[in-house]
């Protein structure tokens, strides 16, 4: 994989968008790498606090994944079948050192999927135990419409299309930055044979 800086950062709301950060032949490959953490640690749908399906499909991988049921949102160490999380993909431990300015290195990868007609609504990342470590995402497949708003529910929001490739750092003063994903634009990528996006969220926990 190439280390060299991305050609373009752009700032969205304080959120630094690291524009075309994987190749074509990188992305690829870290869409290997999620097919088998998919494999060890299926999709599924999780549940609010309300009862309510989410939209988008998730996973994790790493010591801990990101779980929102009944109970309400926290980190696990095993997956909502009883099995651990499989190993981080080597990929995503990668960019988290490229561009998360910090030393720690990451200890969970969430995997979001959205098909078409899923989305995230606006929210913080806040279940961490430390925000001055940054939250690194990266964008795979169909092109996504990001929104992003500043640390209080109801302020003014920009927005930016996320592109295959594309990596975002929350961190900073932008760390609890509302933020969501209002649509995915179908078709838009060739990456994903059955289309859709494919989100790689990663974290320092605890
Ligand atoms: O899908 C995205 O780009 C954002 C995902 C996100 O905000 C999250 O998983 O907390
Ligand atoms: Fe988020």
């Amino acid at each position: 994989m190439e280390s060299e800086e991305s050609a373009m950062k752009v700032d969205v709301g304080g959120i630094v968008v690291h524009q075309e950060h994987l190749s074509a032949a990188d992305q690829v490959e870290l869409v290997e790498q999620v097919r088998r953490v998919v494999r060890a640690a299926p999709l599924y749908r999780p549940e609010t606090k309300t009862g309510r399906k989410m939209s988008v499909r998730m996973t994790s991988a790493g010591t801990y994944g990101w779980i929102s049921d009944r109970k309400g949102y926290r980190y696990e160490r095993q997956h909502p079948n009883g099995e651990d999380w499989p190993p981080m993909p080597p990929m995503a431990l990668e960019i988290w050192r490229a561009v998360s300015g910090v030393a720690r290195d990451p200890q969970s990868c969430l995997i979001n999927y959205y098909d078409e007609g899923a989305k995230m609504g606006l929210h913080q990342d806040r279940d961490e135990a430390d925000f001055d470590m940054p939250v690194v995402s990266v964008s795979l497949g169909d092109e996504a419409l990001f929104r992003v708003g500043g640390p209080k529910r109801g302020g003014k929001t920009q927005s930016i299309w996320l592109k295959s490739g594309d990596v975002a750092v929350i961190g900073g003063p932008a760390r609890l930055n509302f933020h969501g994903i209002d649509r995915v634009r179908a078709g838009s990528s060739s990456l994903l044979p059955n289309g859709g996006r494919i989100n790689l969220t990663m974290r320092v926990v605890d």
